[in-house]
Parts: structure tokens; C-alpha cells; sequence
């Protein structure tokens, strides 16, 4: 998992860090600072350029890092951070973060690098990461929706849809939830929404009969309206606590099966919309959420597959692009496979 956008922040990390040492090193040789002495938090007024180190013209990616020390402190320029950034930028595009969020990424790691003032001996690995860090934060943590507890606050029966393109695991996604409610102690109806995919009733009376749980289904071929409809009814009247409903996987250029969908939310107007999609499309999977969330404003995304996706750049990109929070992620193929979303979890992966 993210093993790959972990490889190109971590030499991201190294290489610019190391840059830094080697400034410092290069100050602290020509006697221009004592790290042990005690550092202050500005540089004097009186800090003239005559105190400034000039570093020795070396060959290779050192050169590009002019980092001008003031007493005890550095500064890190633009000039000497832009190549590494621009290699940052490329590094998080070919892992298939969107764009904008590289863009912003990288903007918020210049912002917290450039100009300010770092302590000599201090960990420069430590420096990027937090830099690092605070930007992939910035973007992922669009909105701190608390799922858990709007579903606990929440009426009952609590009505979720689940929407997403075909095959990208919605169904089983559905049976894992299922899973985590009843683990909760909530009771839970299903609802096969799917009456569009031949097999797709069978497919999810599997998973409820394998979980236990009822399943509200019509004919193939029904309007999927009708059987989140009559879902939400029987949950009603049997005092059931969650309802989840499936429906066909759709392109998000199929006009009919759109509208179809923004059928279904409008007459049963539900209390979550989910959108579903697999973290192995990457840059494809974030563009559909925005298509999807255009045509039915959904509540927040669940990216399957996330364990065989080394790059990472959906989970990075579907919030920010969707301003939707990420709410769990599928790591496996078995009920227990779920995730619940958390940036600082991520962000821990990336950098363990
Ligand atoms: N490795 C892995 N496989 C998953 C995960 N989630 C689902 N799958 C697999 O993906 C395949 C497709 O899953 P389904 O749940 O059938 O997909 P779907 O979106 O319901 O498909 P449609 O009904 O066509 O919309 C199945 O083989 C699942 O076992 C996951 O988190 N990790």
C-alpha cells in the first residue's frame, strides 16, 4: 500500500535534506557558526551580507541549494529548493495525484521551507517531512465529518446509497459495512439496488445471507427506486437501524443510468450518499467522483483496493478535488477489510 508515493517522498525527503546538511556542514567547517551555542529566534538587525557564508561552488544537486547562514540560523531561498520542488511536483504526478493537488502540494511545501529560518544541527530529514507533512495534511483533511457519530445521532433508520462506476468493488464494499454495523451492534437491511447488472441481486443475497442480514429485493430489471423505496419501509416498520443500498455501477457518461440514480436519491432522499470507487484508477477514479458528485452530491468517498495501489494518488486526490472527505478505505477482499479514513493514518504510512 502507497509503496510507491512512500519511495518518492522518502528520496524527495532525503535528497533535500541532505542538501541542507551539507550547507550547514559547509558553515559550520568555515567557523561561521557553533551549533551548540544557543540560537535566537531572529537574526540581528546588524546581520550584514559580510556574515553571510558563501558555500564552495560544487558540482551535482548541492550546488542548487544557497542557503544563506545568519549566525546559529539559515535560511533556505527559493532559488535553492525550486529544482527539488519541480522534481517533487513530477514525483507526485507520476504517482497519480490530480494536478491541482500537486500543484498545491508542492506550494504549501515551498510556503513552509522557503524563507524561514532553521537552526543549524537541527534534523534537516525532520524538516522536510514536517514540511512534508503539514501540506499532504492541508489537502487531504477537507472536512472532518464524523460518520460514526452522525450515524449514532442520526434517526433511525440512517439510509445510505451507495453510487460509483461498475466492478469497482461497491457490493462488496456494502457487505463490509454491513459487517462493521452489525459489529456495532446496529441492526441492518440491505437493499439490491442493482437490478440493472445480471447477477447482481444473487451476488449481494450471498453477502446478506453469509452476514445474516435481509435483503429487500425485486425482479432484475425493477426500478432500483422502488427497492431502496420499500427497503427503508420495512426498516421502518421492523425498527431496523441502517439501511444500505446498492446500485448498479454506471459510467458517469451514461445519461439514462445518471439520471436513474438521481432518481433514486430524490425519491428516497437518503441521509448519506457514498460514493465508491477503486484507489488503483488513480487519476480516473478522481475524475468520476467529481462527475458523480456533480450530478448526485454525495457525502464523502470509499476508495476499494487501496492494497493493491502503490501509488496513493486517489487517496490523496479525492477529497480535495471533491471537497468530500475520504471515508474508509478497502484493503482486501474478506468482510473485515475496511478502513476507516484517517489522514493522520496515511500520513503515517507514508512516512514509517
Ligand atoms: N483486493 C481487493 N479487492 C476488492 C476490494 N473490494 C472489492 N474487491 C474485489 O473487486 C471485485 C469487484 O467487486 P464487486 O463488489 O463485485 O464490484 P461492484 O462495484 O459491486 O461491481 P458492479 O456490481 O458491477 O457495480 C471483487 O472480486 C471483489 O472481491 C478491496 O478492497 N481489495
Amino acid at each position: 500500500m502507497f509503496d510507491k508515493l512512500k519511495e518518492k517522498l522518502g528520496g524527495f525527503k532525503k535528497v533535500l535534506g541532505g542538501a541542507i546538511e551539507e550547507k550547514e556542514q559547509e558553515a559550520i567547517k568555515a567557523g561561521h557558526v557553533k551549533p551548540e551555542v544557543s540560537i535566537k529566534k531572529e537574526a540581528p538587525e546588524s546581520a550584514k551580507p559580510s556574515e553571510t557564508v558563501k558555500a564552495p561552488e560544487k558540482a551535482g544537486i548541492f550546488d542548487k541549494l544557497k542557503a544563506a547562514v545568519l549566525e546559529q540560523e539559515f535560511i533556505i531561498e527559493e532559488k535553492s529548493v525550486k529544482d527539488h520542488l519541480w522534481e517533487l511536483e513530477m514525483a507526485l504526478l507520476e504517482s497519480d495525484v490530480a494536478l491541482p493537488v500537486a500543484e498545491k502540494i508542492v506550494e504549501a511545501v515551498k510556503a513552509e521551507l522557503v524563507g524561514t529560518r532553521r537552526k543549524i544541527g537541527s534534523d534537516t530529514g525532520n524538516i522536510v517531512e514536517t514540511a512534508l507533512r503539514q501540506a499532504i495534511l492541508k489537502v487531504i483533511s477537507v472536512d472532518s465529518f464524523d460518520f460514526d457519530g452522525f450515524v449514532k445521532k442520526s434517526n433511525k433508520p440512517v439510509s445510505i446509497v451507495f453510487v460509483g462506476v461498475n466492478g469497482t468493488g461497491k457490493t462488496t464494499t456494502i457487505a463490509k459495512m454491513a459487517e462493521r454495523f452489525k459489529e456495532q451492534g446496529y441492526s441492518v437491511v440491505i437493499a439490491a439496488g442493482d437490478t440493472f447488472r445480471a447477477g447482481a441481486i444473487e451476488q449481494i443475497e450471498r453477502h446478506a445471507d453469509a452476514l445474516g442480514i435481509k435483503l429487500i429485493k425485486h425482479q432484475e430489471g425493477a426500478d432500483p427506486a422502488a427497492v431502496v423505496y420499500d427497503a427503508i419501509q420495512f426498516a421502518k416498520a421492523k425498527h431496523k437501524d441502517i439501511v444500505l443500498a446498492d446500485t448498479a455501477g454506471r459510467m458517469h457518461t451514461n445519461i439514462n443510468l445518471m439520471d436513474q440514480l438521481k432518481k433514486v436519491c430524490r425519491v428516497n432522499d437518503p441521509d448519506l450518499i457514498i460514493f465508491v470507487d477503486e484507489a488503483v484508477a488513480g487519476n480516473d477514479a478522481v475524475e468520476r467522483a467529481k462527475l458523480f458528485n456533480s450530478a448526485v452530491a454525495f457525502n464523502g468517498s470509499i476508495l476499494t483496493k487501496q492494497d493493491a495501489d502503490a501509488k496513493g494518488g486517489a487517496a490523496i486526490s479525492i477529497a480535495y478535488t471533491t471537497g468530500k472527505p475520504v471515508l474508509f478505505l478497502g484493503v482486501g477482499q474478506s468482510y473485515k477489510d475496511l478502513i476507516k479514513f484517517d489522514p493522520n493514518w496515511l500520513l503515517d504510512r507514508l512516512f514509517e
